[in-house]
């Protein structure tokens, strides 16, 4: 029997590119200033979108603590909301309303505003990035492994299901991968909640400070995959983003995901990586059975690990999905 790829079909929302953290290899980040916050009739309007394309996942990823830039607070005040939690509260509410489930990356949140968007969101995710210490972090104190390593333990106890991940070449070494997946590893252990783990090659950006350093090599990329395979309890699926690298070489190093591909929306934080249409994704994994998933894995879906608002959803989609 062939084996199994899946993917997610999402929407992307970046509600603000305004980010306290100044990471070398970042793009994505942008000044305060006007249409600094993504207005809600285009979250709605792109949401709406989602749901006709049969997107089951509304994915709210954007800067990390956007409020400790000066002059923030005014634009998301503008846009109605006291700061960005409560703004992506109510936009994963809008989502719910449209049958999609929220998944959200929003850099470091604490216990409390994880617990508080839990209600509301049926995975989030937060890149472990590398447990080294790289230049390409000295200006973002969210970044620090001990701060990003907290987080994660913080969502397994809530019992959050969670995305989590390396980013290949920003600096680390072999070793230092290897620490990172052990890290990952041993917070699995203790308490089950990572779903999956995205290796995700760096690619540079221009005017970026990392701009003329090489992205991650196809063998950096298979390397670590099989490192992941061999480290990761089988309970974890791997993902590698199929816009950033070729896919259908890695799939054979253990790879059982290609993450979320969009219809609808580009992918933000590589504008100029657009996702395979899904004619191409089937050739992609070509050999294997492509499958559809949701951003909730089978064994998640379930009251331990869902929010009662968002359940019925849950369980709506996962026996179309799953046949759960
Ligand atoms: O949890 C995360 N999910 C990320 N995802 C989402 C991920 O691919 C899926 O949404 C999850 O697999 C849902 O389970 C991305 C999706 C994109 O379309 C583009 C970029 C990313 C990056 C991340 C990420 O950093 N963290
Ligand atoms: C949301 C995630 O996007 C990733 N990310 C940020 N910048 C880049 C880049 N230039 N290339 C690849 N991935 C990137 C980081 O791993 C972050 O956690
Ligand atoms: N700012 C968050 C992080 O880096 C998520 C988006 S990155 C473009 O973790
Ligand atoms: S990668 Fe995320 S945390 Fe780093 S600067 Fe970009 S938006 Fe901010």
């Amino acid at each position: 029997m062939a084996q199994t790829i899946t993917f997610s079909r999402n929407v992307f929302l970046p509600l603000t590119n305004v980010c306290a953290n100044a990471c070398g290899y970042c793009s994505f980040k942008a000044p305060v200033g006007d249409g600094c916050v993504m207005p809600e009739s285009e979250v709605l309007a792109t949401l709406k979108r989602g749901s006709e394309f049969g997107c089951t996942e509304a994915l709210f990823t954007f800067g990390e603590r956007p409020e400790n830039e000066p002059g923030f607070r005014q634009y998301i005040e503008r846009a109605g909301y006291p700061d960005i939690l409560s703004y992506c509260m109510a936009m994963s509410r809008a989502a719910i309303d449209l049958g999609m489930l929220p998944h959200t990356n929003a850099g470091i949140l604490t216990y409390e505003e994880m617990e508080r968007l839990r209600n509301v969101n049926a995975s989030m995710g937060l890149m472990l990035e590398t447990t080294a210490e790289v230049p390409a972090h000295r200006h973002s104190p969210g970044k620090d492994p001990a701060v990003r390593i907290q987080m994660l333990a913080d969502a397994g106890k809530l019992k959050i299901p969670f995305t989590t991940g390396l980013l290949l070449g920003i600096g680390e070494t072999v070793a230092d991968r290897e620490e990172s997946l052990m890290v990952i590893r041993d917070l699995q252990k203790q308490y089950g909640h990572i779903q999956e783990v995205i290796i995700q090659n760096f690619c540079p950006k221009p005017g970026t400070e990392m701009a003329d350093t090489p992205g991650a090599t196809a063998d950096d990329i298979r390397e670590t995959l099989m490192m992941a395979a061999e480290i990761l309890p089988k309970s974890i699926s791997i993902q590698i983003p199929p816009n950033l690298a070729d896919a259908s070489a890695l799939l054979s190093c253990g790879v059982t995901d290609l993450g979320g591909v969009s219809p609808v929306t580009i992918d933000y934080i590589n504008p100029e990586h657009p996702w395979p249409a899904l004619d191409a994704l089937r050739d992609i994994a070509s050999g294997y059975e492509l499958r559809e998933r949701l951003c909730v894995y089978p064994q998640y879906c379930n009251a331990e690990w869902i929010a009662p608002e968002l359940l019925p959803l849950v369980q709506r989609l996962a026996n179309q999905t799953y046949g759960l």
